[in-house]
């Protein structure tokens, strides 16, 4: 497993260690000790999501709230998508910055994205699996989006034929009217 450090100081690229042979590929997507040793701490999932979307759909800017923030361990399993993590603590030095990665099946690159950023991403392929693990539940109530265009994070999407959006995330705050983290 590769670690890709990011412009961001605590999003990082996961590079996992993929074993081709006549029947096809083997690796491992998640190891425990592998991945608290990289990124220099310990961590708990205790949700797993997979969502599939078609080309053009855009999901996020997404967060949760304290008490529940959520780290999030991010990959694509077929398709392609761009996705990209957004740093919302107030009071960090990159504070509004965004990075971001191309995330595919091909590439089974995973992103680590820490609490206090937000998440989106966007499928440039005809449609595309997604799949990630959270270090808390759910929580509606807590639940926030950011618009995904709002100039001043300035993320450069690639260029895709309409976006689609959900009706929560056409209501996105912008950057400076959102809850962010302390
Ligand atoms: C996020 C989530 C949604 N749901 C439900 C609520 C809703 O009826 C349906 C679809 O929810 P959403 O429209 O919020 O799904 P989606 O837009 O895919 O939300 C996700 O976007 C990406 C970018 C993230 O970073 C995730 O954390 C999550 O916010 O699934 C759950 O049951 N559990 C969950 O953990």
């Amino acid at each position: 497993m590769k670690i890709i450090d990011t412009n961001l100081a605590g999003v990082k690229i996961v590079e996992p260690q993929v074993f081709t042979d006549a029947r096809g590929f083997f690796y491992e997507s998640f190891n425990q000790a592998a991945f608290e040793a990289a990124i220099g701490c310990s961590i708990h999932f205790v949700q797993d999501n997979h969502s599939r979307s078609s080309k053009g759909v855009l999901r996020g800017l997404h967060y949760q709230l304290r008490p529940h923030p959520q780290g999030k361990l991010v990959r694509c399993v077929a398709g392609e998508v761009f996705d990209v993590a957004v740093d919302i603590r107030a009071s960090s030095p990159t504070f509004g910055q965004w990075t971001g990665a191309m995330l595919t099946g091909e590439n089974k690159r995973q992103l680590w994205i820490p609490e206090g950023y937000a998440h989106a991403f966007l499928v440039l392929s005809e449609s595309a699996e997604f799949l990630y693990k959270t270090t808390d539940y759910w929580h509606r109530e807590l639940e926030r989006t950011i618009a995904w265009d709002d100039p001043a994070i300035g993320i450069a999407w690639p260029a895709v034929d309409g976006i689609s959006l959900s009706p929560k995330d056409r209501l996105g705050s912008a950057l400076a009217q959102a809850e962010v983290f302390a």
